[in-house]
């Protein structure tokens, strides 16, 4: 049978291409991905690096959950819901040897013995398990008889660290009733549900149902111990939101093998060793306490080489890698944020040189405006990493702005696809002078569609139009007890201090206002406020949004920013913040959030609709 298993070729010319399949399509087209994957094969060499499963958008998904689940663990009993949560109680699963799975990360047991396990009560939660908060990870699978696409290839398994037990002991801190518990009961549902769905009855997905149990219920003793230590650091914080793409990656991995692909699961939990934590660049580390390095190319350099390393080793399997590659110096969430994976797989691409980066996702490639919002909205063909990652920050999350950096110095073009539209031509993105000077070698199907598209392009004046949402506008105006630049000093220092990101900002020498994603704890705002007011008097606007126009050819069209803001006072939406000038492609203004929908249409419609009279 293994014989008949379809592998990447052995063959080194073969060029490799790194597909890069997001959340929702992880989540909701997974035959289509096994299909695509098996198409590629014939031409190419494939590896996939693959999101957290997101079964509706990504803010219902597993990341999301992974979050709340943590924020639930810390939260104080009085701020719990009474009622009581499904399944409190963590099990401990022992490991016996099935054949399938490595003898070290295996548990089978009979039902009955599963059901005493779980009732093992929170109360019996030892010390050891707190040691085991580092161990979650570093789970990695090894070596077992029959070859599964759970155990590494031969030359990576040396590798594995040692699985530190979860062993229940005593402990009298947890709470039953927190209400993350629920949380992970609702991410172990949903994947075994996917599990059953996508594979078929037998071995295979018995055991990836024990690997779903198994990873769930380490996260939920993880969850415990943070519980009772009362702390998740940066750290932890990544090694939770991790699970994501580990628990993924096994449905993907099994799923391949379930239609005949041979694959490998590639874990990425050791990828970044002491050695690279010493390769942040030391010059870019903010004063003071809370200054993290900031990670420098040479990190991504040698991270993209080992990343190479490591899917090479898979030989003929395809590796299904995850997304996840923490822990980074200073924590993957704070270092490269949400989004991670986009540039996991834009070093693989870059570390196997890859022929191309494709990101797959559920729509067509990127639109004038978002697709499900704006009904007219169209595809645009080719789109530069400037505009590209305008758009990702400010609402449109079409790929990570870090990703194209990466892929465009080593000169290997991204291409945005759609899963359940294999067929399209997806969206290029494309430097505007094309890749760097001395490379002779652009991709003709790039090239080609960005010389069908040149007079369309250069007819049209911005790319494309966006929206982001739950912002709050923070408004200071001076106590006059400073001048002007002291004045900002003070307030860019108490943003330093508090971590906050501020999206758009607007000043004059005495009033400073400033827009930005509306936090989570309202504790945290109240803080912020409370600082703030030291310098000036406070008030702030909620439930706010950021409309932005995007494109590289209004640097020099006369007119963008008058017929925004017009069609904008047309439709009687007021503005109020407007933005200018940090990005000589991006006009951006603040308006109500209820405004937004109305304000892509009507935006789309005057600014971005093709008209043959229309002049901008
Ligand atoms: N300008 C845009 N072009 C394309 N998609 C956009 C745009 N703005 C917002 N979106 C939304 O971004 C989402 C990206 O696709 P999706 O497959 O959900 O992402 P992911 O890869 O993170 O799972 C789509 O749901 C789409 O509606
Ligand atoms: N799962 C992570 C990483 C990621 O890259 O997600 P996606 O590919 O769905 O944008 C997140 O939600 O941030």
């Amino acid at each position: 049978m293994e014989e008949h298993l379809l592998r990447n070729s052995s063959d080194n010319s073969f060029p490799w291409v790194v597909q890069k399949y997001g959340g929702t399509s992880v989540g909701k087209s997974l035959d289509s991905i096994c299909r695509i994957v098996e198409s590629y094969l014939s031409g190419s060499r494939v590896a996939l690096v693959c999101s957290a499963r997101s079964s509706h958008t990504k803010a219902l998904g597993t990341t999301n959950l992974l979050l709340q689940a943590s924020r639930e663990a810390l939260q104080p009993p009085s701020a719990r819901p009474t009622s009581g949560s499904g399944s409190q109680t963590p099990f401990f699963p022992k490991r016996v040897g099935s054949g399938f799975f490595s003898e070290a990360r295996t548990f089978r047991e009979p039902r009955e013995s599963r059901e005493r396990e779980s009732s093992t009560s929170t109360k019996e939660l030892s010390s050891s398990m707190i040691s085991s908060i580092s161990s979650l990870s570093q789970l990695e699978f090894t070596r077992s008889s029959s070859p599964s696409p759970f155990q590494p290839s031969p030359s990576a398994r040396n590798r594995s660290p040692p699985l530190t037990p979860l062993t229940p002991g005593v402990n009298g801190g947890v709470d039953e009733t927190s209400a993350f518990h629920e949380t992970v009961d609702v991410l172990k549902k949903g994947h075994l549900e996917a599990a059953r769905q996508s594979l078929r009855p037998g071995p295979l997905r018995d055991e990836l149902e024990d690997e779903i149990e198994r990873d769930c219920e380490s996260l939920r003793s993880f969850l415990c111990a943070a519980q009772i230590i009362d702390e998740i650091s940066p750290r932890s914080q990544d090694s939770i939101v991790g699970t994501g793409e580990r628990l993924a990656c096994k449905i993907v991995a099994a799923a391949l093998r379930d239609k005949g692909i041979d694959s490998e699961l590639v874990l990425l939990d050791n990828i970044v060793d002491a050695s690279m934590q010493a390769l942040s660049d030391p010059q870019l580390t903010s004063s003071g306490d809370q200054g993290v390095a900031q990670l420098g190319q040479d990190f991504y350099d040698q991270l993209a080489q080992r990343l190479g390393e490591r899917i090479r080793e898979c030989g003929t399997r395809v590796p299904v890698i995850t997304g996840y590659f923490g822990p980074v110096p200073g924590s993957l969430l704070a270092q490269i944020g949400r989004g991670y994976t986009d540039l996991c797989a834009a070093l693989c691409a870059v570390g196997v040189q890859a022929k191309e980066l494709q990101v797959w996702k559920e729509v067509d490639g990127i639109f004038t405006a978002d697709p499900r919002k704006v009904p007219t909205a169209r595809l645009v063909p080719v789109i530069t990493p400037d505009e590209a990652a305008e758009l990702t920050y400010y609402g449109s999350e079409v790929i990570h702005p870090f990703t194209m950096e990466q892929v465009i110095r080593a000169q290997i073009p991204i291409r945005i696809k759609n899963v359940d539209h294999p067929a399209g031509s997806g969206t290029i993105i494309y430097p505007d002078e094309g890749f760097p000077r001395g490379i002779d070698s652009s991709p003709p199907a790039a090239l080609r569609i960005l010389e069908e598209e040149k007079d369309k392009i250069e007819g049209r004046m911005p790319t494309a139009v966006t929206i982001k949402d739950n912002i709050i506008v923070l408004n200071i105006h001076s106590n006059r007890k400073t001048i002007s630049h002291g004045f900002l000093a003070r307030i860019f220092g108490t943003l330093d201090r508090a971590g906050v990101v501020v999206d758009l900002i607007s000043t004059s020498e005495v009033h400073v206002s400033m827009a930005m994603q509306d936090f989570h704890a309202q504790r945290r705002l109240d803080r912020l406020v409370k600082d703030l007011e030291r310098i000036g008097e406070i008030t702030v606007s909620k439930d706010m949004a950021i409309l932005s126009l995007v494109g590289r050819n209004m640097r020099n069209a006369i007119g963008s920013a008058g017929l925004m803001f017009s069609s904008l006072a047309k439709a009687m939406i007021n503005i109020e913040m407007i933005s200018q000038g940090a990005s000589e492609i991006n006009i951006s203004c603040v308006i109500e959030n209820k405004d937004a929908v109305k304000a892509l249409n009507v935006i789309h419609e005057s600014c971005l609709t093709i008209k043959p009279s229309r002049s901008i």
